[in-house]
């Protein structure tokens, strides 16, 4: 996250941190969200058939053990069906990650909201971007989590051409962009946003920023829109 702040630790309960096997150690490859007792939901282009990948739920700082971490293996990934790593304009970056049991729920450990189907957030909704990824383009990881406010970027605004033209997809939202943004290690993390009711709903999972800097100007960081896929997350859940 480029230009945020430390969150309060604990602060988005079901934010979780994606890490992958190298060697003998784990790693931070991409953030999560806890969306049902067993299933995290992330990005497609975090997942590659074949690596070796675990869950950390109640983690804050990455270099600390603080005891609330829960950690939990990967039984196994279902990537969106239309997912294509070569194409990451035609959208569909999601993916469901079954844990081999459920983590143990408090004040650490929280299952977030999903949207209702079809739900667009608003022009200028305050939302709220949170992971581990680097501060700022080819810049260092932190070790605390971090967060910041990402106002919704309408789809005919972050469709201009001096945008981000026809790479935009009905089934994205865009948020930020110019000085707070996603980046690197962000990925498929949550999109935080508040609802009427009070409560914290994932209306998207982080999915790309400029290739050129994470926070360019006219290049809000892209999210897959989690209110399209509701009927493929809960075919998923019910049936995998
Ligand atoms: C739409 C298409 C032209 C396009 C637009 C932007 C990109 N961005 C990028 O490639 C930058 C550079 C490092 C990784 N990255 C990204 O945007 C990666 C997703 C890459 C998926 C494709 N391999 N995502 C993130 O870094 C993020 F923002 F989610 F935290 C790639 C392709």
């Amino acid at each position: 996250v480029v230009n945020g702040e430390d969150a309060r630790a604990h602060s988005w309960p079901w934010q979780i941190s994606l890490q992958f096997k190298h060697g003998s150690r784990y790693h931070h490859t991409c953030g999560g969200t806890l969306i049902a007792p067993r299933w995290i939901l992330t990005a497609g282009h975090c997942i590659f058939p074949g690596d070796v990948y675990r869950v950390v739920l109640g983690e804050h700082d990455l270099s600390v053990q603080e005891g609330t971490e829960q950690i939990r293996d990967v039984l196994r990934t279902v990537s969106h069906p239309n997912w294509n790593i070569d194409c990451v304009a035609c959208g569909n970056d999601m993916a469901l990650l079954k844990l081999d049991k459920a983590p143990i729920m408090n004040e650490n450990v929280q299952p977030a909201c999903l949207p209702e189907a079809g739900e667009i957030p608003a022009h200028d909704e305050q939302c709220y971007i949170s992971g581990w990824g680097n501060l700022y383009t080819h810049g260092p990881m932190p070790d605390k989590l971090q967060q910041a406010l990402l106002p919704v970027v309408e789809h005919s605004v972050c469709s201009r051409s001096d945008w981000w033209g026809n790479y935009v997809k009905p089934t994205m939202v865009c948020a930020g962009g110019d000085v707070q943004s996603g980046c690197n290690g962000d990925s498929g993390g949550p999109l935080n946003c508040k609802g009427k009711d009070g409560k914290w709903y994932i209306q998207g999972v982080t999915s790309f920023v400029s290739s050129r800097t994470c926070n360019e100007v006219k290049k809000p960081t892209v999210f897959t829109r989690t209110s399209a896929f509701t009927d493929w997350l809960s075919d998923v859940m019910l049936n995998y």
